[in-house]
């Protein structure tokens, strides 16, 4: 069984999923993470970011493996690990430039599809298009301005810079990140993050609130 956690950026995905993984004694998955680590490399080897060709060419050469643990993912390019790496300012102005390439989303989709369920799927199209047959699906939303509160915790730029940043990634993600039509929305705005998790597992089928989580 599959539960899908899509939303904009800074909703709270995968914190939530995170929440809602350990519940159901699952894994969860942050899809965003090989988006990012896409990035990363790009940025990295100063290639051009609007270039698929050069991105999936130099992904080939120097694979990403996600390592969905339960306490949080880990992304890993061969012994290296990326993971603190990919929530820098940098990644976060560059990322929007490389999810929008197709061959790119083609790329981290078929690394997803590859994962063993049960798990908890985190991102932008889980619901939509990488897994339109999961059990349960749910889309986060909250104003800019909250999300860029929750976020100026975690970054160095203040409170107003942070809300620009965001409102600039929602309108290049809006074309990926609309939500599923079966997919229940959340504003996490008046909720605190376990109010978010509690209110999402209500919602689970009965099968999967009790820890029967089946495989397919
Ligand atoms: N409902 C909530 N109330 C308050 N803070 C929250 C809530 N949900 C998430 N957060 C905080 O907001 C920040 C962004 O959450 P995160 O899970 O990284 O979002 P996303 O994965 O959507 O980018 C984190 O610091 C997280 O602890
Ligand atoms: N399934 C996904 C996941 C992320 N993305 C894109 C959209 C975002 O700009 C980046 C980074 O996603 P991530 O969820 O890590 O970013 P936020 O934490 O929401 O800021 O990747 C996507 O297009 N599709």
């Amino acid at each position: 069984m599959i539960v899908t956690i899509d939303g904009v950026a800074a909703s709270g995905k995968s914190s939530v999923s995170g929440g809602v993984a350990r519940a159901l004694g699952v894994p969860f998955i942050s899809s965003g993470l090989l988006y990012r680590a896409a990035t990363l490399l790009g940025l990295e080897a100063r290639l051009d970011l609007h270039s698929a060709p050069a991105l999936l060419a130099h992904l080939h050469t120097h694979p990403l493996r996600l390592e969905p643990l339960a306490q949080g993912n880990r992304v890993w390019q061969e012994g290296r690990e990326l993971t603190d790496e990919l929530h820098s300012s940098r990644v976060d102005r560059g990322v929007s430039v490389v999810a929008v390439l197709p061959e790119v989303r083609a790329w981290v989709d078929a690394q997803l599809r590859a994962l063993p369920s049960p798990f908890v799927a985190e991102g932008r199209d889980m619901g939509t298009n990488v897994f339109p047959h999961a059990g349960a699906k749910f889309y986060l939303t909250a104003s800019p301005h909250i999300r860029a509160q929750r976020r100026a915790h975690e970054r160095p730029e203040d409170v107003p810079a942070i809300e620009a940043a965001l409102i600039h990634r929602d309108e290049l993600d809006r074309v990926q990140s609309a939500p599923a039509a079966d997919a229940v929305v959340i504003d996490t705005g008046p909720l605190t993050l376990n109010g978010v998790i509690q209110t999402i597992l209500a919602q689970l089928p009965e099968r999967l609130r009790s820890g029967q989580v089946p495989s397919a």
